[in-house]
């Protein structure tokens, strides 16, 4: 059984707004896809394929046109109210833009709070306790807790991220572009950060990028989106030098460096 699954997934929005032609844009393709437990599920395809929208699904913050997203077996539509407060405390997020994603006004230590008070009501020095240990898990101080998300750099703001997302210990985080905008030396030491996490935590990741260097490193399995359908699987991170769909070919191509070197 899937930790997470989504089955026969369809979504379309409609495009033009108030002078458009109000078209309907497909950008979910029937779209099967399941999550083991403990693994890292790569999601590679080109910017405004479609990867958000099926981030977004999965953690249900959106509804689909057609398919189902079933939690451990369940479809959540049949959840009930105690075993849909566990789906959504186990499934968490992480996105591109830390900076969008933490409110100025609080402080680091009050984001990485947010998710412990909105699920449980831990005494005020536990939960002291709590958000420094989580703060010592991602790599920053204790005194951090009392800055302001400005104060940050863009690396340190996304283990912020991070640690907010892991402070409930989910069993799946969805990864929409977490690394994608820091530079490389910080982007890999995220990285690690976040594949020492997952092995620590026994957490499943689907891990969103449109660079397949950074999904190479993560992946135990890597899915390929390509005009709303994922074409490519592959439950063997070596068979990806297989990869014989066109499609992936000329992504490959768009991606990678003229010589392409292993990042490691
Ligand atoms: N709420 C929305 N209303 C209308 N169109 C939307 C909405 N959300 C996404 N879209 C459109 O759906 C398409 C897919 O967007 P999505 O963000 O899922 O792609 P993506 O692959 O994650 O891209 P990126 O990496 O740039 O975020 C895009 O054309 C986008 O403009």
């Amino acid at each position: 059984m899937y930790l997470l699954e989504l089955k026969g997934i369809f979504k379309s929005y409609r495009r033009g707004g108030l002078f458009g032609t109000r078209e309907r844009i497909s950008v979910l393709k029937d779209i099967h896809l399941g999550l083991e437990e403990g693994a890292c599920v790569g999601l590679l395809g080109r910017s405004g394929c479609g990867k958000s929208t099926l981030g977004r699904i999965a953690l249900n913050l959106e509804p689909p046109d057609a398919g189902q997203v079933f939690y451990q077996g369940r479809r959540l539509e049949t959840l009930n109210r105690e075993a849909y407060r566990e789906y959504r405390r186990n499934a968490q997020v992480v996105f591109q833009n830390s900076q969008g994603a933490t409110n100025p006004r609080l402080t680091a230590g009050e984001i990485i709070a947010e998710p412990i008070l909105n699920f449980e009501n831990p005494e005020k020095k536990a939960l002291r306790r709590r958000v420094d240990e989580l703060l010592e898990r991602v790599g920053l101080a204790s005194a951090d807790a009392e800055k302001s998300p400005r104060q940050f750099s863009g690396g340190e703001l996304q283990r912020i991220c991070i640690a907010r997302a892991i402070a409930l210990s989910p069993r799946l985080i969805v990864l929409d572009e977490a690394v994608s905008s820091l530079d490389m030396l910080i982007q890999a030491r995220i990285i690690d950060l976040l594949l020492e996490l997952q092995r620590e935590l026994k957490m499943t990741y689907l891990f969103i990028s449109h660079d397949i260097r950074v999904l190479l490193k993560v992946s135990d399995r890597l899915v390929v989106m390509h005009d709303g359908r994922l074409v490519e699987q592959s439950l063997d991170m070596e068979a990806v030098d297989g990869f014989t769909h066109p499609m992936f070919t000329r992504l490959l191509e768009a991606i990678l460096p003229p010589t392409p070197a292993r990042v490691n």
